[in-house]
């Protein structure tokens, strides 16, 4: 299976949006109930802190963190920079009123108290934009997440210190990944437990474009397990 560029990655984005005509708010849909799904068929439902950026990665968390709900799961939504655009505010209204509880302020709690309080962590931080060294509130997330013993589900892209095409040993060791589209690069250095492919929705004239290689989902499902052919 081929892992993606960050510049493949983009590209394969904007002719998403751009030749296919599909919406953002679609995919994002698409991808935020995989995530669900896939922490679904990992973890016992349970208190997850769903920590989300101002991209779209961000979004996804959204959309999972509602999904969630509805799987039995009780989310908790950290979104300490939140853009001001439609589709961000139509899914921050959806939460609240689902009665999703949302974070105060900008800085996560002590790593003590979110260990005491929740079971999970979804990193929906930064997806495949992300750039450089975490900028503030960020570089305080990624130590707190790094210093807590919660495991942690990346969406796309494990966040704050992972490059997108060169991982870091140093950033956040997720428990478990779920690649939306294809792997990126920095898949090849996730030394977690399970590996999910997700975002069912790149049409096949996309996928030989880019050379995918993508194995076929098992019938209807929205995610497949990839920890194994990932890892050889
Ligand atoms: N086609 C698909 O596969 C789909 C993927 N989706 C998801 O979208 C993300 C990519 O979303 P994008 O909005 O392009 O970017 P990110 O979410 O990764 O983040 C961009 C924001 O992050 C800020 N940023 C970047 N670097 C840093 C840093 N070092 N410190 C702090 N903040 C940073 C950036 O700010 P700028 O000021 O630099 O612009 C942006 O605000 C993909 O990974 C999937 O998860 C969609 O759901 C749909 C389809
Ligand atoms: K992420």
């Amino acid at each position: 299976m081929k892992l993606l560029t960050q510049e493949e990655a983009q590209n394969v984005d904007i002719e998403l949006f751009n030749d296919y005509k599909f919406s953002v708010d679609q995919l994002m849909e698409v991808a935020g109930l995989s995530v669900a799904v896939a922490v679904g068929k990992t973890y016992k439902a349970g208190n997850v802190l769903v920590c989300c950026g101002p991209g779209n990665n961000g979004g996804d968390g959204l959309v999972a963190a509602r999904h969630l709900l509805l799987f039995g799961f009780r989310p908790t939504i950290y979104y300490p920079k939140r853009p001001n655009k439609t589709l961000f505010n139509n899914l921050v209204t959806q939460c609240q009123k689902m009665e999703i509880e949302f974070l105060d302020g900008t800085q996560l709690s002590a790593v003590t108290d979110l260990e005491a309080k929740y079971d999970l962590i979804v990193d929906a931080l930064f997806g495949f934009s992300f750039k450089g060294s975490p900028r503030p509130p960020f570089d305080d997330v990624l130590s707190k997440l790094k210093e807590s013993r919660l495991p942690i589900c990346s969406v796309d892209v494990p966040s704050v210190g992972w490059d997108v095409e060169r991982g870091d040993p140093n950033g956040i060791q997720p428990d478990m990944l779920i690649s939306l589209t294809a792997p990126k690069l920095c898949a090849r250095y996730f030394n977690g437990r399970v590996h999910y492919l997700g975002g069912r929705f790149v049409p096949n004239t996309l996928q030989n474009k880019y050379q995918m290689d993508l194995p076929p989902y098992p019938g209807t499902d929205c995610v497949m397990d990839i920890t194994k052919l990932s890892k050889i």
